[in-house]
């Protein structure tokens, strides 16, 4: 049992009021302190080997893991490279009318603020079962101590002025009963002028740009740092986490002796490399500051040598590419059909979006950031059987986005998936799914940054490790949130939601002491 003055975290002054633990785990490998959980978890798999005459061999493996978490919940900052822009807007709205608890009139009747479509605020998760045998559930936030949204500290830069009121409007996302209510406080929130290439992003962002910082490539990187020290001194925090969700870039090339190696790039930014993108600088300066950086666009701003210098200083980072509607349902859909042995042979993704978004991604180089990161999203399913496909063999896959002005930012996706079925037979599933892209994105930006906050605050050691040691760099954990996950080189990527939503599930049980959520069922099959 935890000892008698266990301190459940809010005792001991967490910031931002943190919620006491919600729940104790009753077993001699979990042990609370005043600031931690400690656990020892036997991390059981299957080693599989095959002889030389194909027969295969099963062996079951245990890995004894100790976690740590920090159960105090710090004073967190979120700073967001877009800020002006449809996500970056809504997400600031909709933080300040659920921490206000505002409400609004629309045709439908009063409105309340919620966080719907945040896996971590909205969602919950089995804990177990009660002494009848029925299932316990709890909130997916409660597993762990983490950042009540309400509480973030809000920031970010735009290459455009627009203070955030202003942006909201301009994204006609939210109602105005809404966007009455808040404007006064929003029109206070002002973006940081920011860093513009012109190469990197649509030609018709230019407008945009009246916000932006003159000097080198080297400057820029020091002025970024600056305003993160000057963020979390003004705001007296604990911590930062960085989002870009700023324009889609182009892909950066990838150029020995300039960005593969950490010390390469950091030379390739002192010489104002014209491969050197605005998200990459970004992230260096959030690297050198010690501060998560999170990918929300599909460029490969994590050139090796960010990844290089994240890993040498121990940051977090994550990527890329939100994964908030159509590719989201895609990564259910054909994991439901290959699993259930129907062969998708032909899917089409064809949407048409109205916002800037829109327009920036109606420029060939950056549809085609976009295009990568909607297209790779069915390998590991296709992959994991190869019953249905031969090696190497994929369905026909076609991703269209066109801009069309006059729907806005509610995005239409239409989908066709053609299969075959039993005895030469053919299904075909058509969907078609509208609503607003921002309010699919914003949600999961604060997952992201939650889940992103936790894991700084957790360490781990094995049976050879003398220290407890932060988990890797590149944060696998994220990729629910992500439509092409970055994973630590020469791991497995996953895209499948329901395993991407199960890993994070189980690790975190695994953070508390508790074995992983198996659905086995057996005390209701196996008894007499
Ligand atoms: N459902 C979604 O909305 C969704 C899903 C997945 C990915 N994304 C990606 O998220 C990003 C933002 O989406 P959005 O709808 O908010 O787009 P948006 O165009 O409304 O906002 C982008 C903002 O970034 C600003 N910007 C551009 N370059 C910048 C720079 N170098 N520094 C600072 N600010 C800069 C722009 O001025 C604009 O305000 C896009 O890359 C988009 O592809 C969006
Ligand atoms: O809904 P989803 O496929 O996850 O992702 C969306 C795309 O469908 C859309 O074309 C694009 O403009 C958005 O930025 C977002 O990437």
């Amino acid at each position: 049992m935890p000892p008698a003055n266990f301190n459940n975290g809010a005792a001991n002054g967490a910031a931002n009021g943190a919620a006491a633990l919600k729940f104790k785990v009753n077993a001699p490998n979990v042990q609370y302190t005043d600031d931690h959980i400690l656990s020892e978890y036997t991390y059981q798999n299957t080693r599989i080997d095959r002889d030389a005459n194909g027969n295969v061999t099963a062996t079951p493996t245990e890995t004894i893991y100790h976690f740590k978490t920090e159960a105090k919940v710090p004073k967190v900052g979120l700073m967001m490279v877009g800020w002006g822009g449809n996500n970056g807007s809504t997400l600031t709205a909709s933080i300040v009318a659920n921490r206000r608890n505002v409400q609004w009139r629309t045709k439908e009747g009063v409105r309340t603020p919620n966080y719907y479509g945040s896996v971590v605020q909205a969602s919950t998760l089995k804990l177990g079962v009660d002494a009848n045998g029925q299932d316990v559930y709890i909130p997916f936030r409660d597993i762990l101590p983490m950042v009540n949204p309400n509480d973030l500290v809000l920031g970010g830069w735009d290459i455009n002025s627009a203070n955030i009121a202003d942006a909201m409007e301009r994204a006609k996302v939210l109602d105005y009963d809404l966007q009455r209510q808040l404007r006064d406080e929003l029109a206070q929130y002002k973006p940081l002028p920011s860093i513009y290439y012109p190469d990197f992003i649509a030609a018709n962002q230019e407008d945009r740009a009246d916000n932006v910082l003159p000097g080198t490539k080297a400057e820029h990187l020091e002025r970024i740092r600056a305003d993160i020290r000057e963020f979390r001194r003004a705001n007296d925090l604990d911590r930062v986490v960085i989002i870009w969700t700023a324009n889609t870039e182009r892909f950066a090339s990838v150029l020995p002796g300039i960005n593969d190696t950490a010390d390469n790039l950091l030379r390739a930014v002192e010489a104002g490399h014209e491969e050197v993108a605005p998200s990459t600088v970004f992230a260096l300066a959030a690297i050198l500051e010690g501060t998560p950086f999170i990918n929300g666009s599909p460029q490969n701003t994590f050139v090796p040598g960010v990844v290089e210098l994240a890993e040498r200083k121990r940051v977090h980072i994550g990527g890329d590419d939100f994964k908030s509607g159509q590719t989201k349902m895609k990564s259910v859909l054909v994991d439901f059909l290959v699993n259930a042995g129907i062969k998708p042979v032909g899917i089409t993704s064809y949407n048409h979006l109205g916002n800037n978004d829109g327009k920036n991604l109606s420029a060939p180089q950056q549809f085609r950031s976009k295009e990568i990161s909607k297209s790779n999203v069915v390998d590991d399913m296709v992959a994991a059987n190869h019953l249905l496909y031969r090696k190497g063999e994929h369905p026909d896959h076609v991703v269209v986005i066109k801009y069309v002005p006059a729907v806005g930012d509610s995005k239409r996706a239409l989908d066709e998936y053609v299969s075959e079925i039993f005895m030469g037979g053919r299904n075909t599933i058509s969907l078609y799914n509208t609503c607003e892209d921002s309010l699919l994105a914003s949600p999961l930006i604060i997952d992201l940054v939650l889940v992103t906050e936790l894991m700084t605050r957790v360490q781990f050691r094995t049976g050879e490790m003398a220290e407890y040691a932060p988990f890797h760099s590149v944060l696998s954990i994220l990729s629910y949130m992500l439509k092409a996950p970055m994973v630590p080189n020469g791991t497995p990527v996953v895209n499948a939601l329901s395993k991407q939503r199960t890993a994070m599930e189980n690790v975190f049980r695994a953070f508390v002491g508790l074995p992983p959520q198996n659905e086995m069922l057996l005390e209701h099959k196996a008894f007499h």
